[in-house]
């Protein structure tokens, strides 16, 4: 597919200014629009920080002003006590403060984002989500967002209050005491360095970590999914075995990884640990005192505020973490801020219902960037309206590739698909719409009543509309046997088969009452009677449209229109049922192959 400027993500929160020097990474075009707030928050965590330690070093102060052995100045005394008060007010307002700016700038950001995503996904193909199913697009839109989430509202406030209690309280332990000072940050840095090496190549162990615990998943879901499979075929125990052997080489992994840091890891915890950094600056300063280097105040000044100094390291390591998660999310949510759109649409109206198919050549976009490989190679092909035409042909001709086409599911490569005149890619996508019908072999159901699941092809439908188009698409006996019948709700009380549910979206495409419709194997799941029903239904209602009818077995369309056999992504014989009989061609082997007696034929497919 050819990307243009059009294919820019609509609210810009992923592109950088005209003219700029860098692209910003991904994360950083995330939070571009939010950037000052962040600063803001950030800014705020920090002075949050600082303010929680002035308390302390108004202790100390008290604590000079009571003990200095002459009179007591109770006005200085209770002016310190105002002023720790008072900080520890700020302290927390500040702190809430960021909380606020923090979450605010996050709740604008996932708003932007959000709109962003819907602006973009409206924009790319149909065929692009049914190459990646949901689960990408949900997992961009709720747990993507919500690693960016921590990370704007929690994890940048913490890290500036992190790192700005180290830094105020050692210029204050300068200040009282340059000995104490220097005893303290030793240990803080010799904390740091033991905590480097326990997380030194943790990186490339977090990444082992990951293929580890997928191994597992992986295991534990081909175990699940194909359960019935791998048990009728005698794998039970192979699929069992590939979990099992995944859980252990996970156990072994953690064990190992465990224990190579443990060591330093203990050793660094207990080093930072604020009642070391307690002990050794009350141990180093009672022998300071002895020799009369330092002041007894000073050194309880130094002991009160020395574990600011190492306890912060601790949590580090997890904040870092964080962040790189929250830049491997900022990356995906990219990559589908940047998903390829339609790259035309324009204002032309259908006139009619007739379907041309143009010298259509096809290629799907190649996943990894590469060149993709032509799946139809110039098909001509008309669909007279009030006519059914049914594609056939051998698994992978590109019948269902040829049938998204007019729905644009995807554009073509080389030629064009017209709709009543108008190539579907200068159509607004609600005209398109509103004259390509479709019903394809993944029938989907919303989470909603059976009512408004068919009613989402003209939601003006009254109730006698929707029922009149449930029994035209033989569903209506079995909606109205529901616990509420036609406000049963799916996945609720209205638990439907494979062939009910494809015939609650033939329901569906009936009631849309476009023009032209194009059914993928619709009728596939049905059982045979249920099938021979739709089948009626649907002969009845392409009176007056374009029909396009996918199909596997020919017994089903001998008596279309038209029927056109496909074969490596070309169209090599058209013409009736009888004419391509008598043609003896391709149609005639693949007839003749179908009626071979089948061993348990008209068994459920
Ligand atoms: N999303 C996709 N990405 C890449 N290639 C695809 C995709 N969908 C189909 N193809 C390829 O395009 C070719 C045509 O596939 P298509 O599904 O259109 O054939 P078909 O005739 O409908 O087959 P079947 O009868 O088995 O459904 C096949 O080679 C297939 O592998």
């Amino acid at each position: 597919m050819t990307r243009n400027a059009d294919t820019a993500p609509p609210a810009g929160a992923a592109d950088p200014p005209p003219g700029s020097r860098r692209e910003p990474g991904p994360l950083a075009a995330l939070l571009a629009g939010v950037r000052g707030r962040i600063g803001a928050a950030v800014a705020l965590q920090a002075a949050a920080s600082a303010l929680g330690l002035l308390p302390l070093v108004v202790v100390v102060e008290l604590g000079r002003t009571l003990l200095d052995g002459g009179a007591v100045d109770a006005g200085r005394a209770w002016t310190l006590v105002a002023l720790a008060l008072a900080a520890a007010v700020a302290a927390l307002a500040a702190g809430y403060a960021s909380t606020l700016v923090g979450h605010l700038a996050d709740n604008d950001m996932q708003l932007g984002v959000r709109l962003a995503l819907a602006a973009r996904l409206a924009r790319v193909p149909l065929g692009w989500f049914t190459a990646r199913g949901s689960g990408r697009v949900k997992k961009a839109l709720h747990d993507d967002i919500g690693e960016v989430h921590s990370l704007v509202a929690h994890t940048l406030p913490d890290l500036a209050a992190v790192l700005t209690a180290p830094v105020v309280a050692l210029v204050y332990l300068f200040a009282v005491d340059w000995r104490l000072a220097l005893v303290a940050a030793a240990l803080a840095a010799a904390g740091t360095a033991l905590f480097a090496r326990a997380m030194s190549g943790s990186m490339r162990k977090m990444a082992e970590y990951a293929a580890a615990m997928n191994d597992i998943n992986t295991g534990a879901v081909e175990f699940i999914d194909g359960i019935a499979v791998v048990k009728h075929f005698g794998g039970h125990r192979r699929a069992h075995e590939r979990y099992v052997r995944a859980a252990d080489r996970f156990a072994a992994f953690f064990t190992d990884w465990s224990r190579s840091t443990m060591a330093p890891s203990v050793a660094s915890f207990l080093v930072l640990s604020p009642v070391m950094a307690t002990v050794a600056v009350t141990a180093a300063g009672t022998a300071s005192a002895a020799l009369g280097w330092s002041r007894p105040l000073d050194v309880a000044a130094c002991a009160l505020l020395a574990p600011a100094l190492c306890a912060p390291m601790n949590v580090i390591g997890s904040r870092v973490q964080q962040i790189q998660a929250a830049a491997a999310a900022a990356r995906r949510v990219h990559a589908l801020l940047h998903a390829p759109v339609l790259a035309r649409q324009g204002t032309a109206r259908p006139d009619g219902a007739r379907v041309v198919f143009d010298d259509v050549r096809f290629s799907y976009p190649a996943e990894d960037g590469g060149e993709a490989a032509e799946v139809l190679h110039g098909v001509d092909l008309v669909l007279e309206p009030g006519t059914v035409t049914a594609l056939v042909g051998p698994s992978g001709a590109g019948k269902t590739t040829l049938a998204t086409l007019p729905a644009r599911f995807h554009d073509v490569t080389g030629g064009a698909v017209r709709v009543g005149g108008a190539d579907v890619r200068d159509m607004p996508a609600d005209a398109l719409y509103r004259t390509v019908g479709f019903v394809f072999q993944d029938a989907r159901l919303l989470r909603g009543s059976i009512a408004d699941n068919i009613a989402l092809g003209r939601p003006s439908a009254s109730r006698a509309e929707i029922e009149a188009a449930a029994r035209a698409a033989r569903v209506a006996d079995r909606v109205e046997r529901l616990p509420r019948g036609y406000d049963s709700v799916v996945g609720e009380d209205a638990h439907l088969s494979g062939g009910e549910v494809q015939r609650v979206c033939v329901a569906r495409a009936l009631l849309a009452d476009t023009p032209v419709l194009v059914l993928d194997e619709a009728t596939a799941a049905s059982d045979p009677v249920a099938e021979a029903a739709v089948q009626d239904a649907l002969s009845t209602l392409a009176r007056g449209r374009t029909v396009l009818v996918v199909a596997h077995r020919l017994a089903t369309v001998t008596g279309a229109d038209r029927i056109a056999v496909m074969d490596g992504g070309r169209i090599v014989e058209t013409g009736t049922h009888a004419e391509l009989l008598e043609r003896e061609g391709r149609y005639a082997a693949l007839w003749r192959a179908q009626q071979t007696p089948a061993p348990r034929e008209g068994a459920p497919r």
